[in-house]
């Protein structure tokens, strides 16, 4: 249903000759009038009003530096990045796709796919099933998102794709949507034995995220027999039956447990057609990158197409990327490495690490819509910021962290997502690709490591064209690496203090550096004191305790001697 049609339900009436131009911009004709529409908008064009401009992708936000002159290039983007937008200005006149108004996004590539105007043209365009069509509008999804109106074009022309595209715009449809539309059936459908074994499979770095993405799936695979598999060590063991894992349509997984299959040789991925990395910058980071070549490797299918998803690819990730792709299409909606101005982003100083807690209850003491996600920098950190939270009597706290077992993470998560958990502590793991309904403000406690995990920790909030805001707390130690942060504040359209812009830019060394601050285990100086006092009170009274049964038994002795 059009924007139109829906505000009509509601009792209002449009004379749509005369608002035209406004009828044009909803129903996405604005864009298609012209086919040589440059990518970016011009000041006549139209704009949608601020509260209907769903994603926001479009000066929805602040007039800021980064509407003005940021498009091509900016301090975040490479020399690289800005050719890229130049070499994409130039080919427009030639090839330009028809660009909906509110989403800008810019493509590199030979031969890219016309974009898509409506979830309803892939019908007829790649022949996708009703029945997927409509467990796409049984999940609420209307309008495809700038990432899906190029993405998916392109993945179901068979191309490679490289895809950069802000936290919470949708990228995990982008390619679930085109793998369920490209695998047609279930491979338990089919007869052809030579076709059997896994054809798509989606790498993502947490157990977190892969689960996330599972359900995801789910809901696509309503009505139909697909077999999607959340690998974890109990399905290894099932999937060590050939049988069983033949009729696999799909897995998700983080790229250890498919490797340690890949070693046993109880997994084959030579059918696999579509490789997937979503969070593509982690999994290439050295952490993960000799695993997902072992992957990549394994999936020997000459029709294997790939394709790498984040919201943030450094140059040199990015070309590493590249080069595991054929003839890719690389797409970039809104700004590389640049959150949406639906994040108010701010940054508070603090001075030292002492002050964080109370700055940090302060925030909490004050009206707030939960649930607030905080971020730390270690596990133990987590734990002992949870434990102050709770002795300060901070309601619904609760801790999410890689050194909880599995099933405490997945208990943590289910809390989360039934809107139990009010305060969320959680460190790195729960920073990339999360995606909690309503989550309004996020509060970096500790500075973050990287000015991409800064984008993707406080990518949690302002998900889905909803607002959401973003605090740092930054101490004198953090003051190094403050300029890089705020940059990223500066091009989303955040304000950002005077004295913060004139310090020197971090040098690349410098740069590195950032995140490896070294911080206590324990969030608060006070609390060590505490903890030793309870420690040392919990001794004593365990040895009084002690005291008093050997006492009692020496009276048991004493009396039992005298009764006998
Ligand atoms: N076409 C659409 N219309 C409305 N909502 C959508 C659409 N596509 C996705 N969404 C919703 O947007 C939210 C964010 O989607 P998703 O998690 O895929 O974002 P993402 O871009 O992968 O974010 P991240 O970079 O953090 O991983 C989800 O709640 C999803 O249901």
């Amino acid at each position: 249903m059009d924007a139109f049609h829906a505000l009509s339900l509601g009792g209002a009436k449009f004379n749509k000759k005369r608002f035209q131009s406004q009828v044009q911009l909803f129903s996405g004709k604005a864009g298609e009038s012209s086919s040589s529409r440059p990518l970016k908008r011009t000041k006549d064009d139209a704009e949608l009003p601020p509260e209907l401009d769903f994603f926001k992708y479009d000066k929805g936000g602040k007039q800021t530096r980064a509407d003005s002159d940021k498009e091509e290039s900016s301090d975040n983007e490479s020399d690289d990045e800005a050719r890229a937008t130049k070499k994409r200005k130039l080919n427009d006149d030639k090839d330009a796709a028809p660009t909906p108004a509110s989403h800008r996004v810019t493509t590199k590539g030979q031969d890219v796919p016309q974009s898509l105007v409506s979830f309803a043209a892939l019908k007829d365009r790649f022949d996708v099933s009703s029945r997927l069509l409509q467990n796409l509008a049984d999940c609420g999804y209307k309008t495809p998102t700038g990432v899906q109106e190029y993405g998916i074009p392109i993945l179901l022309a068979g191309r490679d794709l490289a895809a950069i595209s802000p936290t919470g715009t949708g990228k995990t449809l982008a390619y679930t949507l085109p793998i369920f539309a490209s695998l047609k059936s279930p491979a338990s459908r089919s007869q052809d034995i030579a076709a059997a074994g896994v054809r798509a499979v989606i790498l993502a770095p947490t157990r977190e995220l892969a689960g996330q993405i599972y359900n995801e799936c789910l809901k696509l695979a309503q009505g139909r027999k697909w077999r999607i598999v959340l690998f974890s060590k109990a399905t290894a063991t099932t999937l060590a039956d050939k049988d069983v894992r033949d009729k696999i349509d799909i897995i998700i997984s983080t790229p250890l447990r498919l490797v340690a299959c890949l070693k046993s040789e109880t997994l084959e991925l030579d059918n696999v057609r579509h490789l997937v990395l979503d969070e593509a910058d982690r999994l290439l980071d050295t952490e993960f990158l000799e695993q997902v070549q072992e992957i990549f490797a394994a999936c020997s299918h000459k029709e294997l197409r790939t394709a790498v998803f984040s919201a943030t690819l450094p140059a040199g990730v990015e070309e590493m990327a590249m080069q595991m792709m054929r003839n890719p299409i690389r797409i970039v909606v809104g700004l590389k490495d640049t959150p949406l101005p639906l994040i108010a982003q701010s940054l508070v100083y603090v001075s030292s690490e002492s002050s964080k807690l109370l700055t940090l209850l302060q925030h909490l003491g004050q009206p707030y819509v939960p649930p607030l996600l905080v971020f730390v920098s270690t596990q133990p950190r987590a734990g002992s910021l949870a434990e102050e939270l709770v002795l300060h009597d901070v309601p619904n706290v609760d801790c999410l962290h890689a050194g909880m077992s599995k099933k405490e993470r997945e208990d943590a998560v289910t809390r989360m997502r039934n809107g139990e958990s009010w305060v969320m502590i959680t460190t790195e793991v729960m920073a990339r690709g999360m995606d909690f309904k309503g989550v309004r403000g996020v509060i970096n406690y500790d500075f973050p490591q990287s000015v991409q995990s800064y984008i993707h920790r406080i990518g949690r909030t302002g998900r889905a064209g909803q607002t959401g805001t973003a605090i740092t707390y930054f101490t004198d130690a953090d003051a190094p690496y403050l300029k890089s942060i705020a940059n990223v504040l500066l091009q989303s359209g955040s304000p950002v203090p005077e004295w913060i812009m004139k310090l020197p830019k971090p040098s690349k060394m410098k740069r590195r550096m950032m995140g490896k601050v070294k911080r206590g285990d324990d969030v608060s100086p006070a609390a060590r004191i505490t903890k030793g006092d309870t420690k040392k009170r919990r001794d004593m009274i365990a040895g009084s305790k002690r005291r008093k049964a050997r006492e009692g038994e020496a009276v048991d002795a004493d009396v039992g001697e005298a009764s006998s």
